[in-house]
């Protein structure tokens, strides 16, 4: 389904959901002390890059089990943030990722580790 209050991201994915990486610029009324970029959108953006790891590598939708996140160095709002990901196990259920999110000077805004698992085609409904 499409949605339009989305991200709108656009993931590049490596060697089959190795490595994926996306760009977002978040909006100023995204931010949660003044200026600051709110917790829960860098969560957010990690677990987007963490979930194409997932669907991409069991080529299925697939959800969020499980998602750890550090945030390490606050972010300006209307920035451009770097995330990427990349695998770091593969079982039968379960695909685990770690993610990290920076600013264009490297410098490190958060990390995370994710845990994605897939479920049938009917979560994840094709537009008619
Ligand atoms: C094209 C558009 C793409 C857009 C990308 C958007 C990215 C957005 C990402 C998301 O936000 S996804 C939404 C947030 N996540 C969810 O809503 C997931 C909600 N949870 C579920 O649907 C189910 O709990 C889940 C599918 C994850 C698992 O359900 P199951 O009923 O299949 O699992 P169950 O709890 O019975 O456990 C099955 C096995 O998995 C194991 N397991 C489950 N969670 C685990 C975990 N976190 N860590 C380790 N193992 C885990 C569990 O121990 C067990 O092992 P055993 O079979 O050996 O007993």
């Amino acid at each position: 389904m499409e949605n339009p209050f989305g991200f709108q991201v656009k993931p590049e994915i490596k060697n089959g959901g190795e490595f994926v990486y996306i760009e977002c610029t978040p909006a100023e009324h995204l931010q949660g002390w003044a200026n600051i970029l709110h917790g829960g959108i860098l969560s957010t953006l990690l677990d987007e890059a963490i979930t194409y790891v997932g669907i991409s590598t069991f080529n299925q939708p697939a959800v969020t089990a499980q998602l750890e996140v550090r945030f390490r160095n606050p972010a300006p709002t209307c920035v451009k943030l770097h995330v990427c990901a990349e695998r770091i196990k593969v079982s039968k259920r379960l695909v685990e990722a770690k993610a990290a999110v920076t600013l264009g000077d490297g410098t490190l805004i958060a990390t995370g580790t994710g845990k994605v698992m897939p479920v049938s085609e009917s979560f994840a409904p094709k537009s008619p």
